[in-house]
């Protein structure tokens, strides 16, 4: 049901968490509210705002979009070695998911968002019926002391059986067919990145510790009637292995470019897919691949969506430099550690920059 005039006007006196939060509203519900500001506890402080007054967005940088078309091409192997090392992030085209799959599940993703609050509510993190699939909103409201401009799903997989049973109906099929299209690009891009390594091959353990595991995000940014203020995602690396992203054509994502510090747009190209590197693969590869900081701004006209997918260890794994990386003698920078206690590290704070990493320094 939309909300009636009364809560419009009293916008002011509305208890904005247990509006957005408890009651599962989400930012998305306080978008449509036609707010004129921005309620205080989204105001970022002025060094998490984007600096518009800057110059950083005529920034002539920009990450490489790599064509995919033949995958045996060594230049592409090049290509994806050298992205993964300077920028942590490239773009790829023609990379053998169906156009149309990715149209599914952005559709879908609007549908999951169009469903009324009491509907997406059953998902979240005090309801769910298992913490595979979790509703919420911004990133950790709990440790955060400003909000981020943002809801979303997240799906952890386990099985097509667990999927059938608890993934909401209308975004279910949609984001499996993703997940499985996906599939063989991850692989293909994880058996290039390791022959960078001097890993010669993915046996089945290798293969288990660098995509054992596997989340879909579905992100909504709704539209903001202050955007300058505050943030859609904030500064942040991912603690995936890889992370394939699928965006829409409104654009917002800016990632930090690791020579310059300055922050580079990721354009939206359509059919392209975004790839970044993860913490897990920067501390497997010792550092010689980078999981680099990226953050999303809000936006004060149009609704966007996002659909990452994040390719993990197994939760019960134990990741460090792979010992053909370190075997040459060159120092160890990152310790063993076991990756569930890495994951809920970052999960327990609001988002820092890229200080979850030192979870797992020596
Ligand atoms: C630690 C996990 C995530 C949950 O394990 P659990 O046994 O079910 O443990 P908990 O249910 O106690 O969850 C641990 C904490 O993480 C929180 N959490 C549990 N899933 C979630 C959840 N999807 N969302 C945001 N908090 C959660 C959860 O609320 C809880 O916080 P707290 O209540 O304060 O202890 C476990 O599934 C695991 O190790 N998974 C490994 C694979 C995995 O999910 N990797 C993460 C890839 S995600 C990624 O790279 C980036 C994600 C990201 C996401 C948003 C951004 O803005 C930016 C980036
Ligand atoms: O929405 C985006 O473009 C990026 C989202 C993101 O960084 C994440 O979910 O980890
Ligand atoms: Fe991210």
């Amino acid at each position: 049901m939309a909300p009636s005039m009364s809560l419009v006007h009293s916008a002011n006196t509305l208890n904005i968490l247990d509006f957005v939060v408890n009651k599962g509203h989400g930012v998305k519900g306080l978008s449509e509210l036609g707010l004129k500001t921005l309620p205080p506890q989204y105001i970022q402080p002025p060094q998490e705002r984007f600096d518009h007054t800057s110059n950083e967005e005529e920034n002539k940088d920009s990450i490489p979009v790599i064509d995919m078309s033949n995958w045996d091409d060594p230049n592409v192997a090049k290509a994806v070695c050298d992205a993964a090392c300077k920028w942590g992030f490239f773009q790829i085209v023609n990379h053998g998911v169906p156009i149309h799959v990715l149209e599914d599940v952005k559709d879908a993703t609007h549908k999951f968002y169009a469903l009324s609050a009491e509907e997406k509510n059953k998902y979240s993190k005090e309801r769910s019926v298992s913490n595979h699939v979790r509703f919420g909103t911004s990133f950790t409201p709990e440790a955060e002391e400003a909000l981020e401009w943002k809801d979303y799903l997240s799906l952890f997989f386990v099985s097509d059986d667990e999927a059938a049973s608890l993934w909401p109906p209308v975004c279910r099929n949609q984001a499996l067919e993703y997940m499985k299209s996906s599939e063989f690009m991850v692989k293909k891009l994880l058996e290039i990145l390791m022959k960078g390594l001097n890993v010669k091959e993915i046996d089945e353990s290798k293969e288990a510790i660098l995509m054992g595991s596997k989340r879909i995000n579905l992100n909504y940014y709704p539209t903001c009637p202050t955007p300058e203020l505050t943030i859609g995602v904030g500064r942040h690396s991912d603690v995936s292995t890889l992370t394939v992203l699928l965006q829409d054509d409104i654009g917002g994502l800016y990632v930090r470019n690791t020579e310059t510090s300055k922050w580079v747009h990721v354009p939206p190209v359509s059919g392209s897919l975004v790839i970044n590197v993860g913490d897990a693969l920067q501390i497997m590869s010792n550092g010689k691949y980078k999981s680099v900081e990226h953050r999303v701004i809000a936006n004060g006209t149009n609704n966007r969506i996002s659909v990452p997918i994040f390719v993990n260890p197994k939760p019960s794994d134990v990741i460090g430099p792979l010992p053909e990386v370190v075997g040459n003698g060159e120092k160890v920078l990152y310790k063993h550690v076991l990756y569930s206690d890495y994951v809920k590290h970052f999960f327990r704070k609001a988002h820092d920059g890229k200080a979850t990493v030192e979870f797992a320094m020596i």
